[in-house]
């Protein structure tokens, strides 16, 4: 996003105020050089004066009388000689300018050897790439010139690279990613593992330029996020894509980081997200940080199919209209959101004949978010049931005019169980954890231009929005409350940020009867049944794992003891099953827009 300009009047001001400092800094400088001789005999008459203290300092008692005495003759031989004041005054201000030199030494002008001895083996390395036979003057030839390959170079502290600009000769295919990629592995393998480079290929200008990315901070926990309504922070990366920054908190520390910020809503190009990574790289954490920011100006179903309760901590709160774990209460909520979806989109064009603005009861945004949804998916196969992703076609192809938003989250391993809407419609894109650049570029549509490091830290990876750059993130920390090994401090921080319940966690004792409740199919379209559904809660401390059951709310439906989809999956899904027809579909090329998230 643009910055947004200053108001006129402080942006002349500053003008002015630079202009002035740049006059005031000019005019220093201009002083300093005019008045250089005499600074430096100032300071060697201080230095002499000071060497002359510690010398008398340093005499004896008993033997200052003499050195005065001694002192006193030179001063009066001086005085009598011919010339002598003067030549004692020139040889005193020689001194002093002696003395007064700046003693810091210069700085190298070039590398040091270490320094030339990497420059070259880099060089030699990229030789083979950068030649051939019939280049009758070859930039890069063995033993050749490697200053001239290399016009700009920096070293950090241990002696390794940390910017170079490369020159490579007009006939390189630098056009070609495998050609792209075969100098980047070499150049990261060469400057020293551990890092993160970022490339940048000008392929006009012949050159490349390498960086070492600083590490993301890892240490931005959950907290509200100064955004309009419609943006969700994703997580944070590198100034040098995004210039927009977000001023956070850090305990006492206050900090501007550029953030990675996805639009939703109806001018959104890319309405719905898929985060794909290994199990544990933190898809789940980014979920529950985008359920927390969705719950400010809107309604969330969650849908897990993970199973461990990562997101009890929502149940019964405030705009969270069901946390559902079971097969039957996933079917149940989804089918829900494909009819509020159709309700919403035909009140607004009703509206839209009428010449009315689209109904308020259209206009607020409906999340929905699943975590693994393939677990239910291979559960449904098993039970002979419908596959919970079926119902998403709705929400996701008319989901954006209905602000309705969906959010899926899913292991890397499973991308083809994923059904081809799904696939389809999600063009926001966050890839977490380790993964290859084959799996990146397959998510994402486009290779990143950093090299991926082997310690990926948990909520690290990379988004891209559509057909936008492909960004660094790191997701805020926003761990489950009720686990354990979360540290108290952002416990507190996602603690705060959850809305309060709406049911007061005492009418929500797990004995409260359940009142009687019409069939889904039985009520129009589009009720909202879900928010006035009983929580089974406990006192926050007591109750990680607990789910709205919107089945036990319709006494119409059966009410199985359902296992976790995740246990279920392993016991009632013999190997190899093959899952329905339409989850097993080829890949289906991503269409992408964009959008930059700055
Ligand atoms: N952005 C983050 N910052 C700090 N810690 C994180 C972050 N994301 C995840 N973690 C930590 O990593 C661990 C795994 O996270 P999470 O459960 O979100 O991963 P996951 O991908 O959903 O894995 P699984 O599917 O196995 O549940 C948790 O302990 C979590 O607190």
């Amino acid at each position: 996003m643009a910055r947004r300009p200053l108001p006129r009047v402080l942006s002349k001001g500053s003008a002015q105020l630079a202009r002035s400092r740049e006059l005031a800094r000019t005019a220093a400088d201009s002083a300093t050089d005019v008045l250089h001789p005499l600074i430096t005999i100032a300071r060697g008459l201080r230095r002499l004066a000071s060497a002359g203290r510690r010398r008398w300092v340093a005499t004896p008692k008993d033997k200052r009388g003499a050195l005065l005495f001694l002192v006193a003759s030179v001063v009066l031989v001086v005085t009598l000689a011919p010339y002598g004041p003067l030549l004692a005054v020139t040889a005193l201000m020689a001194t002093a300018a002696w003395q007064g030199r700046d003693r810091a030494p210069s700085a190298p002008d070039g590398p040091d050897e270490a320094q030339v001895q990497r420059l070259k083996s880099l060089y030699e390395a990229l030789v083979p790439y950068f030649s051939t036979a019939e280049d009758p003057e070859p930039l890069y030839a063995h033993g050749g010139d490697w200053e001239d390959a290399f016009p700009e170079y920096d070293f950090d502290g241990t002696g390794r690279v940390t910017h170079l600009v490369i020159n490579y000769p007009a006939y390189f295919t630098d056009g070609e990613p495998e050609s792209r990629a075969r100098i980047e592995h070499l150049l990261s393998a060469k400057s020293g593992r551990g890092r993160e480079y970022h490339f940048a290929w000008d392929e006009e200008g012949n050159q490349l330029t390498v960086r070492v990315l600083a590490p993301l901070p890892t240490d931005i926990a959950a907290q509200p996020f100064v955004t309009s309504p419609g943006e969700t922070v994703l997580g944070f990366t590198d100034p040098t894509r995004v210039r927009r920054t977000l001023p956070l908190t850090h305990g006492e520390e206050r900090r501007d980081v550029p953030p990675v910020v996805w639009r939703t809503g109806i001018r959104s190009t890319e309405p719905h997200l898929l985060a794909l990574g290994q199990p544990g790289s933190g898809t789940s954490t980014l979920l529950r940080s985008i359920a927390l920011q969705a719950l400010h100006h809107g309604d969330v179903v969650i849908v897990d199919g993970g199973g461990t309760g990562e997101y009890a901590c929502l149940t019964g709160r405030d705009g969270v209209l069901a946390v559902e774990c079971g097969l039957t209460g996933a079917l149940a909520s989804l089918e829900w959101a494909a009819q509020e979806t159709e309700r919403r989109l035909s009140a607004a064009n009703r509206a839209h004949q009428a010449g009315d603005p689209p109904p308020e009861d259209t206009r607020r945004p409906l999340w929905i978010l699943l975590d693994r949804p393939t677990a239910f998916t291979h559960l449904a196969a098993a039970e002979g049931r419908e596959d919970p992703q079926s119902l998403l076609h709705v929400p996701l192809r008319h989901g954006r005019p209905a602000n309705v938003t969906v959010v899926v989250a899913e292991q890397l391993d499973s991308l083809e169980t994923l059904s081809a809407p799904v696939r389809q419609h999600t063009r926001a894109r966050v890839v977490l954890g380790p993964a290859t650049t084959e799996q990146l570029e397959t998510v994402l549509g486009a290779p990143p231009h950093t090299t991926p490091v082997d310690q990926v830290p948990a909520g690290r990876g990379y988004a891209r929005l559509g057909a936008g750059p492909v960004h660094r993130l790191q997701v805020p920390a926003t761990p489950d409350p009720y686990d354990d090994a979360t540290s108290d401090a952002h416990r507190q921080a996602v603690l705060d940020l959850l809305p309060p319940r709406t049911t007061p966690a005492e009418d929500a004792a797990p004995s409260r009867p359940v009142p009687e409740r019409p069939d889904t199919e039985a009520l129009p379209v589009g009720s909202v049944l879900l928010d006035e559904l009983p929580v089974d809660s406990v006192p926050l401390e007591k109750v990680p794992v607990e789910k709205v059951p919107v089945e036990k709310a319709l006494p119409g439906r059966a009410l199985p003891d359902e296992p976790s989809p995740a246990e279920a999956d392993s016991e009632k899904v013999p190997a190899g099953a093959a899952a329905p027809e339409d989850t097993t579909a080829a890949e289906v090329p991503r269409e992408a827009a964009v959008a930059e998230s700055s």
